[in-house]
């Protein structure tokens, strides 16, 4: 999609800005955003770029999300094909930073405010003293709830494991409904059970693999027994849309999810009236309580041939209206402090509820391999729910493939 202002542009020059200092040229932007809820937000928010600079053309790029790093490092790589500005979850951008395919962004027009930005947030996009991205929304997770389901069951939301089961039976009893729709095949939704049991991937600090240790090996059973226990079902692929079904069709009282649902599950018919959605923390566990921290950054390729307008790019797309505006209109989490200040943002519930879920979301090792550590989970997780391994050796497998990973760590 190539959005230009009505008053046309430089055609095809992907020249940088001209001597006057106005931009212009092609900014191509990969987005990894959601299609059909989120794309449709900030491809508008690129479109009144284009309005502001009237000579610079954005080719808008929708690249789903588990499609996009690979495409990015491979077109990075063989040097044709890199968009100029690609969003980049936040642990993507260190690996592409340490491969150099990331322009550094201090002291260009990119960075602005800085000083703006949650600790938290900023921290996703600095690597070896340099700013590779900027942070453009936050997440962290939370338990959905169907309030209608909850009052005719009559219980409470679930604070920690056991009252999720002991809930999740009286939902079945009263009213036939499953209590949680637990996602099976993507490793993050198993965070909040590993931190509720004191446990985590990695301990950076000190160079050491932790998630086989008795934690790792307690948080599988945790997963495993809600499952056998039939409090939650789970699927082994799929899991995005058989989630997202199964709770906005009212077949499941809960789900775990992050403020990137919202938009998606608002459109389901037991949430036509948005106040029958209910936000929680997630359960605790025997050890502890957390939910893991996610996001997206803005960050300019290397090899771009309109560092300028890519630089006025990325600032306009991450600036404090900006980020109001996907806040409001999506219940995204802003990066930048002043952004919650705004009116809009400040009345919002689904904002107000994240906010403080993510001040005190666990951060993960901002490494390049950081990324890399969630495919081993991905693949013992769902073969412990599906009863094809144990948690002993689900968690002793992640370790091994860890150690293997990550050279000279314990
Ligand atoms: C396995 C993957 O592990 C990690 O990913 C973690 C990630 O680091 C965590 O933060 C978390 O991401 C949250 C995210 O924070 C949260 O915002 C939300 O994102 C929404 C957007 O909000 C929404 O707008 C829209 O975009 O849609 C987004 C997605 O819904 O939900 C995300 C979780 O889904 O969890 C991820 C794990 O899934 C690696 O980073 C790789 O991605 C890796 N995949 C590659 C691995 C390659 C082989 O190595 C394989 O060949 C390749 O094909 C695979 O791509």
């Amino acid at each position: 999609v190539t959005l230009a202002a009505c008053g046309g542009s430089d055609s095809g020059s992907d020249g940088g800005s001209k001597s006057s200092g106005e931009l212009s040229g092609t900014v191509t932007w990969w987005d990894t955003s959601t299609v059909g809820s989120e794309d449709k937000v900030f491809k508008k928010l690129a479109e009144d770029f284009t309005k502001k600079h009237p000579k610079v053309t954005v080719k808008y790029v929708n690249v789903p999300f588990g499609e996009a790093q690979n495409k990015f490092k491979n077109a990075a790589q063989s040097g044709s094909g890199a968009p100029d500005v690609i969003r980049s979850e936040v642990a993507w951008t260190p690996e592409f930073a340490d491969l150099g395919y990331l322009a550094p962004l201090d002291g260009t027009a990119a960075l602005k405010d800085q000083g703006d930005f949650l600790e938290q947030a900023a921290a996703s996009t600095k690597y070896n003293g340099k700013t590779y991205a900027v942070p453009q929304v936050i997440d962290s997770m939370g338990v959905f709830y169907n309030k209608k389901i909850f009052k005719e069951a009559g219980v409470e939301v679930p604070k920690n494991i056991a009252e999720l089961k002991t809930v999740s039976a009286t939902i079945k009893e009263k009213t036939g409904k499953t209590g949680l729709y637990l996602r099976g095949d993507d490793p993050y939704w198993f965070l909040s059970f590993l931190y509720g049991e004191g446990g985590d991937l990695v301990d950076a600090e000190n160079k050491t693999v932790t998630f086989d240790n008795e934690a790792g090996v307690k948080a599988f059973k945790t997963v495993k027994d809600l499952v056998d226990s039939k409090a939650a079902i789970t699927d082994a692929t799929n899991g995005w849309d058989n989630m997202q079904a199964a709770f906005k069709d009212g077949k499941v009282a809960m789900m775990i999810n992050g403020p990137w649902a919202v938009a998606d599950t608002y459109a389901g018919k037991e949430f036509a009236d948005k106040a029958n959605l209910g936000i929680a923390p997630v359960p605790a566990g025997s050890a502890g309580q957390g939910a893991p921290q996610g996001g997206h950054n803005l960050a300019v390729y290397a090899g771009s041939k309109n560092l300028d307008a890519s630089y006025a790019f990325a600032e306009y797309m991450t600036s404090a209206e900006s980020q109001a505006t996907i806040a409001q209109q999506l219940s995204l989490l802003p990066t930048r402090q002043s952004a919650y200040l705004q009116k809009d943002v400040a009345k919002s519930e689904m904002i107000g509820f994240f906010k403080p879920v993510v001040d005190k979301a666990v951060e993960r090792p901002w490494i390049p391999e950081g990324g890399s550590l969630f495919e081993p989970v991905k693949v013992e997780y769902t073969k412990v729910l599906t009863g094809q391994t144990t948690p002993e050796q689900g968690a002793k497998a992640v370790g091994d493939a860890y150690r293997k990973l990550l050279k000279d760590w314990k």
